[in-house]
C-alpha cells in the first residue's frame, strides 16, 4: 500500500515544526536562495541579497547648505556688531579674491577658495556689498563631500527589506540595480475530481475552487511568486505528473485536498515515490491530515482540502519555510490576553485552533469562539484571532484566561453583538465601521443567549426580542428581570414582521398556524431561547395547537436564515421566521405576528459609541437601509425603552 510513512501517525506540532525545519536545512534550502537584480526604484520589500556598497559619496560635491553668502571665513574674524566686516560681492564665475563672497542658494555648489556661508538672515547687504556682524566658523553651513554617504561605504546590509527611504539612499549612492532574493515560486496545485473553476460550472457534488486562490494570495502575502496550477482531477498519473513538472519550475510545491483516508486521496504515496514524505498527520485540528515531504531538495506540502484547514497548515508550515527562504525574520504574532466567552471543548491528543472574535467590554477582554468548522470559511474572515487549546486539554471553562494571537494589530477593538441576529444588525455594523471605525462581529446565541452574554459582560450588544406571555410585553420584563445588575441600556431597533416561510407558489397551501399540525407538513424550528421559538409556542398555545403535534418541532436550527435554507432545500415545509429572510431567498412569506426586536447596548455609562449607535439608529439613512430588506418598521428605532445603572458590586 502506502510507500510513505502510515497514514496520520500524527507528531505534535511542534515536533513536527523542528522536524521540518531540520531536514529542510539539511537538505541546504535555506542556504544560498536565488538571487535577482531588479531596479532600484522597483526594490521596495524586497530583501537584499548581499552588502550593498555606495558607489558615490553624497553629496558628492561640497555645497551651500543654507541661502546666504559664500566667504573664506579668515575674511570674516573679528566682525562684532560694533565693528561690522564689508565683503564685497563677486559675481558667479568670477575669481575669488581675499574680503570677496558670493550669494549662494541651498545645495548650490561651493565657489572655489570659499569655505563658510552665512545665513542671509545675518548678511546687511548695501550695493555691492555685503556687511556682517559676526565672524563666520570654517565649514558651517556647508555640506560637505560624504557628509552623508561616502564612497564605498556600506549603503544597506544583507537581507534587509528594502523601505521606501532605503530606495532614496541607495539611488543616491549611485545604484541604480540592487540584488535581491529572488521571490521563492510556488506552484499550487488544486485537486479533486469535483471541483470546478468557475462559479457557473456549479451543480450539486461540485465544488468550487476557492483554495488555490486563497493559497496564491497567501504566497504572495509572505512574500512568494504564486503560481497557479489548473485543476487536477483524482487521477494517480495526473497529479504525480503535475507535482513532478511543478517541481522542476518552482521553489515550493502545495497540493491542496487529498490527504485523508478517502480512497481517492493519492497525494502521499506520490510524494513518497517523488522524495520522502516526512509526516502526514499532525496533532493538530483542523489540519490533522497535512503531508509534509521533501522531493528533489524541494518541500512539496500536501494541505487538507477544507478551506480552514487549509489556510492554518499553510500558516504552520508554508508561511516560514518562505520567510527563511527569503532571510526574512518570523513576525511574532501579537497577543492579548482575554477570557474565554464560552466553554470550550476540545479533544485531548490534538492541539486545537479555535478562531475567536475579540472585543473589550466594560473593561474585560472577551474571546468568543466563532464556529469551529473546518469548511466554514466565514469564520476566517468574521476572526479577529485566534487561540490555541494544547494537547493534554479536555477544554476550556467559560471565563479561562486564554492569550489571544491577533491577525491583525488594532483588532482587538471590535465590538461583540451576540443574541438574537438580525440583518439589521449587520447594517448597523456597516454604520458603526463608517462612523466609528468600529468593526462588529456578530455571534448567533438567541435572545436568551444574548442576556446572558451580557451579564457576563461577554457582549457590548445582544439583539433581543422575547415575549412575556404574561404581560403580552416584549424584552422590557426579561431585561429587568436578569440584568438587575449592571449598566446597559435597552433600545428599540424595530418591529417586525414573524411569519411563516414556504415555497414559491406555497405548495402545500399553508396559511396559518393551524396548518402546522397537519400531517402532511413538516416544520423547522428555531433554538430554544430564541425569540422566534419563543413566539411559536405563545401562538401555538393561543390557538390551542399541541407542539408535539408538529412534525419537526424538535428540528432545530439557529437563525433565520437557516430556517429559509432547510425549507429551500427540501428538508421542511415551512418554518417562522422575518420576511427579510424569506425574501432574502426567494420564499413566500405568511405573516402571522409583529414582533418587537431590540437591542440592548452593553456600555459604561455615557460611553461614546453607546451614544453613536443610538444616533444611528435614529437616522433616516440607516432606518431606509434596514426598511428596504423587507418586514421592518423602523419609526421607534433609537428610542430608549429601559436603562440601568447599577454597577456591579454596587
Ligand atoms: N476517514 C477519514 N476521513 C477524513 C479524515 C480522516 O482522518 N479519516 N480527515 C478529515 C479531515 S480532518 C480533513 S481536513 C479532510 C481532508 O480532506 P482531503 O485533504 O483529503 O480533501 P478532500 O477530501 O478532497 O476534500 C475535503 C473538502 O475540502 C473542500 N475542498 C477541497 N478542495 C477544495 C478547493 N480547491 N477549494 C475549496 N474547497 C475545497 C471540499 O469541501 C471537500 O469536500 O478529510 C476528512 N476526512
Ligand atoms: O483537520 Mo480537518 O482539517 O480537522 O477538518
Amino acid at each position: 500500500m502506502h510507500k510513505g510513512k502510515a497514514y496520520l501517525e500524527c507528531l505534535p506540532r511542534e515536533k513536527t515544526c523542528k522536524l521540518w525545519q531540520d531536514k529542510l536545512t539539511a537538505a541546504g534550502y535555506f542556504a544560498k536562495p536565488p538571487v535577482e537584480i531588479v531596479p532600484v526604484a522597483q526594490a521596495l520589500g524586497r530583501v537584499t541579497a548581499a552588502c550593498t556598497y555606495a558607489k558615490q559619496s553624497v553629496p558628492h560635491y561640497n555645497g551651500s547648505a543654507m541661502d546666504g553668502i559664500a566667504v573664506r571665513a579668515q575674511d570674516t574674524f573679528g566682525a562684532t556688531e560694533t565693528n561690522p566686516v564689508q565683503l564685497t560681492l563677486l559675481k558667479n564665475g568670477q575669481p575669488f579674491i581675499a574680503g570677496g563672497c558670493y550669494i549662494v542658494d541651498t545645495g548650490d555648489l561651493l565657489p572655489t577658495d570659499t569655505n563658510a556661508v552665512i545665513m542671509i538672515e545675518d548678511v546687511h547687504f548695501a550695493g555691492n556689498t555685503a556687511e556682517i556682524i559676526a565672524a563666520a566658523t570654517p565649514w558651517q553651513h556647508i555640506r560637505i563631500i560624504g557628509e552623508d554617504i561616502v564612497a564605498n561605504e556600506m549603503v544597506l546590509p544583507e537581507h534587509h527589506v528594502i523601505t521606501p527611504a532605503d530606495i532614496a539612499a541607495l539611488l543616491a549612492a549611485g545604484l541604480e540595480h540592487v540584488a535581491v532574493i529572488a521571490k521563492p515560486k510556488v506552484t499550487v496545485i488544486p485537486t479533486g475530481t469535483e471541483l470546478v473553476a468557475r462559479a457557473q460550472d456549479l451543480k450539486p457534488g461540485a465544488i468550487l475552487d476557492v483554495n488555490s486562490h486563497m493559497l496564491c494570495a497567501a504566497v504572495a502575502t509572505w512574500g512568494g511568486e504564486p503560481i497557479r496550477h489548473d485543476i487536477v482531477p483524482d487521477n494517480y498519473e495526473l497529479i504525480k505528473q503535475a507535482v513532478e513538472r511543478s517541481l522542476a519550475t518552482s521553489d515550493m510545491v502545495i497540493t491542496n485536498a487529498g490527504t485523508s483516508a478517502g480512497t481517492e486521496d493519492f497525494t502521499s504515496r506520490i510524494l513518497a515515490e517523488l522524495g520522502e514524505v516526512l509526516a502526514h498527520g499532525v496533532a493538530i485540528k483542523p489540519g490533522k491530515p497535512v503531508i509534509l515531504a521533501l522531493c528533489k531538495g524541494k518541500p512539496v506540502i500536501g494541505l487538507p482540502g477544507y478551506p480552514v484547514s487549509a489556510m492554518l497548515t499553510a500558516e504552520l508550515f508554508v508561511r516560514d519555510v518562505l520567510y527563511q527562504r527569503q532571510k526574512l525574520s518570523i513576525p511574532e504574532p501579537e497577543q492579548v490576553p482575554a477570557v474565554l466567552a464560552r466553554q470550550l471543548y476540545s479533544h485531548v491528543g490534538v492541539e486545537e485552533f479555535v478562531r475567536v472574535s475579540v472585543g473589550t467590554i466594560q473593561g474585560k477582554t472577551v474571546a468568543a469562539p466563532l464556529s469551529r468548522g473546518a469548511g466554514m470559511i466565514s469564520s476566517l474572515i468574521k476572526a479577529q484571532g485566534m487561540i490555541a487549546v494544547g494537547e493534554t486539554s479536555p477544554g476550556l471553562p467559560a471565563g479561562a484566561p486564554v492569550q489571544v494571537r491577533l491577525f491583525n494589530r488594532h483588532q482587538s477593538d471590535t465590538l461583540l453583538a451576540v443574541g438574537s441576529h438580525d440583518l439589521a444588525i449587520d447594517v448597523l455594523g456597516v454604520f458603526l465601521k463608517r462612523q466609528a471605525n468600529k468593526v462588529l462581529t456578530a455571534a448567533n446565541v438567541g435572545s436568551m443567549g444574548g442576556i446572558m452574554a451580557v451579564r457576563n459582560n461577554e457582549a457590548h450588544i445582544a439583539g433581543i426580542h422575547m415575549l412575556d406571555d404574561k404581560s403580552g410585553q416584549y424584552n422590557i420584563p426579561f431585561v429587568n428581570k436578569y440584568l438587575a445588575q449592571g449598566t446597559w441600556q435597552l433600545v428599540r431597533l424595530a418591529r417586525r414582521e414573524q411569519g411563516l416561510m414556504v415555497l414559491p407558489g406555497n405548495p402545500k397551501h399553508i396559511t396559518g398556524m393551524p396548518d402546522l399540525v397537519r400531517e402532511d407538513i413538516t416544520y423547522v424550528n428555531r433554538q430554544r431561547g430564541s425569540g422566534t421559538r419563543m413566539l411559536l409556542d405563545y401562538l401555538l398555545s393561543k390557538h390551542g395547537l399541541a407542539c408535539n403535534a408538529i412534525a419537526g418541532y424538535e428540528k432545530e436550527v439557529s437563525t433565520h436564515m437557516a430556517v429559509a435554507a432547510t425549507i429551500v432545500a427540501g428538508a421542511a415545509d415551512t418554518g417562522m421566521g422575518i420576511r427579510a429572510a424569506a425574501k432574502a431567498l426567494d420564499l413566500e412569506f405568511i405573516p402571522v405576528s409583529h414582533e418587537c426586536y431590540d437591542i440592548i447596548l452593553n456600555f459604561p455609562p455615557d460611553d461614546e459609541i453607546a451614544e453613536i449607535i443610538i444616533t444611528i439608529l435614529q437616522s433616516p439613512e440607516f432606518r431606509q437601509e434596514v426598511e428596504r430588506l423587507g418586514g421592518y418598521d423602523l419609526a421607534e428605532a433609537g428610542k430608549v425603552l429601559a436603562v440601568n445603572n447599577m454597577q456591579l458590586g454596587e
